[in-house]
């Protein structure tokens, strides 16, 4: 433990004790809350546009609180440490899931690991406001088996020809890389029938005005 590179982690993930898993510890919503403050989880296929609906989401509502993940893969062009991942190396990884910091974490695309920090989330929704996630199928699965008042919310594309397309459009993986993805994508879309919801992202601005209703961010 002495050697671990937690350093980095203070201002993230030090703040009070750590939170034991316990379904009662998750449990967010105070009796009697309208459910407002529970847990979101957005998943679907790579591409779909997960990240540019909660991008809209945020625009509009700029206090919501958003899971910065960690992962082991390399930064894109323009993303920025500590704002669009925590970028840790794998031992940084491994000491996390040692210490039981992760809420949940995976393999994606068999590459590379990602992982939601549990206490900013735990703090969040233990005060009293909502928290979103966007993760992939077997995060959604953990954070469902952990916390069962959670809310999952499958994207789906309008159709698989379009998938494809905004993949390769946004042009940030190499074809072996959108291979992978898609081969991900295919077994992804069987599971949208495990969410609460399906969201057809075939408008941001609709997807997105959807994704607020079932959140009660609505006025
Ligand atoms: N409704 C839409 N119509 C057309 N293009 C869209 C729509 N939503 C998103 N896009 C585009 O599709 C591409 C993929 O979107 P985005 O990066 O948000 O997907 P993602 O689901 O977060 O992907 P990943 O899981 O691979 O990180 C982007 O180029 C984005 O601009
Ligand atoms: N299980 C988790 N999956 C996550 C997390 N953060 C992101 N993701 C998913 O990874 C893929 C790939 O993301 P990319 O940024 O490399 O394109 C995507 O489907 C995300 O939803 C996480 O904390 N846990």
């Amino acid at each position: 433990m002495g050697s671990r590179p937690e350093s980095r982690w203070h201002g993230v993930l030090a703040m009070g004790h750590h939170v034991p898993m316990t379904h009662a510890s998750h449990r967010a919503a105070p009796p009697g809350h309208d459910g407002a403050a529970r847990l979101t989880v957005l998943a679907g296929p790579t591409a779909v546009g997960k990240g540019t609906i909660v991008a809209e989401l945020r625009r509009r509502h700029p206090g919501l609180f958003v899971s910065v993940s960690a992962t082991t893969r390399s930064p894109r062009c323009g993303e920025i440490d500590g704002t669009h991942y925590h970028f840790i190396s794998d031992e940084e990884f491994d000491a996390l899931v040692d210490d039981e910091q992760m809420l949940e974490w995976a393999t994606v695309h068999g590459c590379h690991r990602y992982g939601t920090p549990r206490r900013p989330v735990i703090q969040r929704l233990e005060a009293g406001a909502p928290a979103l996630l966007e993760i992939d199928l077997a995060g959604a699965r953990q954070v469902r088996a952990a916390m069962p008042d959670a809310r999952l919310v499958f994207i789906a594309p309008p159709s698989w020809e379009e998938l494809v397309s905004r993949l390769v459009g946004r042009g940030t993986e190499g074809q072996r890389e959108q291979e992978r993805r898609l081969a991900t994508a295919r077994v992804e879309m069987e599971a949208a029938g495990e969410f609460d919801h399906t969201v057809i992202n075939d408008s941001v601005a609709r997807a997105t005005d959807e994704i607020e209703s079932l959140m009660g961010l609505r006025g």
